[in-house]
């Protein structure tokens, strides 16, 4: 080893503030995370109070310029009525609001749930997963009891950014506190620290999409890799059906908005740590102590997906293939207690306890002690000097979120210039460049790693180094809690719009409906009628919506309109008897209802004529039908579809993808539309759509002054209906309405089918007095 001098002057951090965004500042900010960063101390009658530092908080301290914030959590323990009491307001004074658990509660949610389910499922061990009912029933209690903390405190316009796996259903519950109580504009961030696993790993949780849909009320979340996201929406799509883009999920029309926030350390406080006398002190120490000998440092929580076992094994094998007059090499092991509550962390303990004593009885002698292994935490000082006094620092996690270890090394070698060596199965290795990647299951390969390491001349290690430090000195915890934050407050500006749509106000519809003579009602078919179902044809009108129809035509002056994508055949016979009128094939085809008093046969849009093109198109469609298990091709009068919804949902949109570019392709300049339908892909004539059916239509019922319209769709293809209805009957009461709450050209949202046809059936109910 050589000796050290003190280290150069931090590098100017680089600032992450430019990045929040103008419309953040003045919002206010509630973290919410498990467990405050507090430590609570009594002395006598009085609570004394101390904020800890850590990831999340360093994280802060990049947004206090720009917004204030208070943080929520659990305080740790369940305190006595008097206790809360005076505990509250010191909190308050600093900025934080507990959320009390009882102790049962708490350790059932925390050890049970969170720490024995969630954790060692996103981990990759499922074997070590224990689902109990009480455990998962007490996970629901604490995420509501936060929920309900939460609620108390937040006003309209705040921005509640959720911590972690412990808090996966808080989203979901909180936003329906928020919307019960009318509360506006509240924009919910949730990030995830650990990875989120492949969705195959993932959907063994019996719960699994009770969790998925609790993160899902939220309007972004966040990982720390592209993998974690990308494994996340293969769930959302596999588990739950739902469409994703490479950056979201449409979750019933919302649109919740995925993005990788990779969290970083606050590297100044190592540099700045490194210049103290202490720190200076004790790596003068450690340096006199270890002499003559290399260094590796390793860090760990004692958890099992740090992968301490495999770190010693590697240890082993590089000693074993060393020569007996090589330098010695000893590797520095701090192992942090960590939840020693689970029995899976205690029996780490043991197997760990045992390799240490192993290979040190093996390799070691009186002068030499291989392993030097500390059970404990250790204070700063010696975790900075530490790591500088190390030549290399060996992670070897089997799976972990980030790893900020691996950062905290790099801060602290600006001397030293010491070799990361670091798994592949760290989040950290996608973005630590400069870093000897491994696998840390290989052993053989760790051993050459570790040789390598300690071999690699100083130029190149410099390089390294540079590259390294570059990047974390960067990618700080204030960069990565501004991008979160940045980020949270764009993606709501579109939602907030859909937050603001109104409920369609039945009775208003329905008195204005009873104040009216003539009245037009023009209704979407499937996904507004009916739900969408698997297999097209068994999505066929329910008795009840054949019923209301009916009703609703029996009032006297009242044009009905079922404007559908089906062919005229289904429609036809689905509503035979039924004095509705018709548009099929998304307009191309149309006929009034009977009580219009006009000629009630199928009309046309006029279609440009190319009687050649399915000869074109049908192969290609039928090629995909044969590569995709699942799918197939449906025939329409004047269009043909590809539907996909009953195949594997990435294969399918991977292949939908494929076959829109060959259809583009292919039917370049032809006056045809490729339309991209809900899981489906259709082609047909181009210029006809439905607002062109409802034009014709209302042109037609010309002369009629139609003093009601009212109007529901639930797809992209009905939003130019509604902005034709607006235009056309400005002056007339309009009742637009969206099925399902997201940004629309309506004037209004209705929740789902059934609430379509229960205001359906309100219009025509006598008043209630
Ligand atoms: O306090 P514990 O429950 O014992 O656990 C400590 C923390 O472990 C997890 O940390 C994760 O977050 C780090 C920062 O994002 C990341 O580098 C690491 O890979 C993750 O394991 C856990 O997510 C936290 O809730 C715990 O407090
Ligand atoms: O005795 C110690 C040794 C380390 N650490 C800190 O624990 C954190 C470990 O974070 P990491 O992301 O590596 O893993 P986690 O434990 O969060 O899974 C780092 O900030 C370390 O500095 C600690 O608190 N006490």
């Amino acid at each position: 080893m050589t000796s050290t001098t003190p280290p150069p002057p931090p590098p100017p951090p680089l600032s992450a503030e430019s990045q929040a965004d103008d419309a953040a500042a003045g919002a206010h900010l509630i973290v919410v995370s498990n467990r405050l960063p507090v430590t609570l101390e009594q002395k006598g009658s009085e609570w004394s109070f101390k904020l800890s530092s850590g990831g999340l908080v360093s994280a802060l301290s990049g947004l206090k310029r720009e917004m204030s914030f208070t943080w929520v959590g659990w305080p740790g323990k369940d305190f006595g009525a008097d206790d809360r009491v005076k505990i509250d307001n010191l909190l308050k004074e600093n900025a934080c609001s507990a959320v009390y658990l009882d102790d049962e509660t708490a350790e059932l949610y925390y050890n049970g749930f969170a720490n024995s389910i969630l954790w060692p499922l996103f981990h990759y061990h499922p074997g070590e997963m224990i689902f109990e009912e009480t455990a998962w029933d007490a996970y629901q209690r604490a995420n509501e009891a936060f929920a309900q903390a939460l609620a108390a405190v937040v006003k309209d316009g705040d921005l509640v950014w959720i911590q972690d796996y412990h808090l996966m259903l808080l989203p979901r519950m909180l936003r329906a506190l928020l919307d019960s109580s009318g509360r506006r504009g509240v924009k919910i961030g949730w990030f995830l620290h650990t990875p989120f696993p492949s969705s195959e790993l993932y959907r063994i949780l019996p719960v699994r999409r009770q969790i998925l849909e609790g993160v899902l009320a939220a309007d972004l979340l966040g990982f720390h890799t592209y993998d974690y996201a990308r494994h996340f929406l293969s769930s959302c799509t596999r588990i739950l059906g739902l469409q994703t883009a490479g950056d979201s999920v449409d979750a019933g029309g919302r649109v919740v908005r995925v993005g990788t926030f990779p969290i970083g350390i606050d590297p100044s406080k190592f540099s700045e740590a490194l210049q103290t006398d202490e720190v200076r002190g004790r790596l003068g120490e450690l340096e006199r102590r270890f002499a003559g000998e290399r260094v590796i440092v390793g860090v760990d929580r004692l958890d099992y997906i740090k992968g301490v076992p495999q770190k010693l094994l590697a240890f082993e094998q590089f000693l074993s293939q060393r020569s007996d007059d090589a330098e010695r090499v000893v590797l520095v092991q701090v192992a942090v207690p960590s939840r020693g509550d689970v029995e899976e962390y205690r029996q780490l303990i043991g197997s760990v306890n045992e390799l240490v004593g192993r290979i040190n009885g093996r390799f070691g002698t009186i002068e030499y002690t291989p392993i030097h292994f500390l059970h404990r935490s250790v204070g700063f000082a010696e975790l900075v000097a530490l790591y500088a006094v190390a030549d290399v620092c060996l992670i070897t996690s089997t799976r972990d979120g980030m790893n900020l270890v691996s950062y905290e090394y790099v801060a602290s070698q600006a001397q030293r210039h010491g070799v990361l060596v670091l798994s592949e199965f760290a989040g950290a290795a996608q973005s630590l460049d400069g870093a000897v990647i491994v696998n840390a299951w290989n052993i053989e390969e760790v051993a050459a790693a570790l040789a390598l390491a300690l071999e690699m001349p100083a130029a190149q290690r410099e390089a390294s180094f540079r590259t390294l430090h570059k990047y974390v000195a960067k990618h700080t915890a204030a960069y990565w809690g501004t991008s979160f934050i940045a980020e949270l407050t764009r993606v709501r500006q579109a939602a907030d719009a859909a937050a603001l749509l109104p409920p369609l106000p039945a009775s208003d519809a329905a008195a204005a409906f009873r104040g009216a003579t003539r009245r037009l009602v023009v209704l979407d078919y499937d996904g507004t009628l009916s739900a969408t179902r698997t297999i097209p044809e068994f999505a066929r009108p329910s008795p009840l919506a054949l019923r209301t129809l009916q009703r609703l035509a029996d009032a006297s002056g009242t044009l009905v309109y079922v404007v559908s994508g089906r062919t005229r055949a289904d429609m036809d016979r689905w509503f035979r008897g039924v004095d509705v009128g018709l548009a099929a094939e998304h307009g191309l085809f149309y006929r009034h209802p009977p009580t219009a008093g006009l000629d009630k046969e199928w009309r046309s849009l006029p279609a440009p004529a190319d009687p050649l093109w399915r000869d074109a198109v049908l192969p290609l469609l039928q090629h995909y039908a044969e590569r995709t298990p699942g799918s197939f091709v449906e025939m329409k009068e004047a269009g043909v579809t590809w539907h996909f919804r009953n195949a594997d949902p990435e294969f399918g949109e991977w292949q939908a993808n494929e076959l829109r570019a060959n259809l583009e392709r292919v039917l370049a300049h032809r006056p045809l539309a490729i339309v991209n339908a809900n899981k489906a892909v259709e082609v047909r004539p181009a210029r006809v759509d439905k607002p062109a059916a409802v034009r014709a239509i209302v042109a037609e019922l010309a002369g009629t002054a139609v003093d009601f319209v009212l109007a529901a769709g639930d797809g992209r293809a009905d939003e130019p209906v509604f902005a034709y209805l607006a235009q056309e009957f400005a002056h007339v009461p309009l009742f637009t309405a969206t099925v399902g709450r997201k940004p629309t050209a309506a004037r209004y949202y209705v929740q789902d089918v059934d609430a379509v046809l229960s205001v359906l059936g309100k219009l025509t109910e006598p008043p209630a007095n």
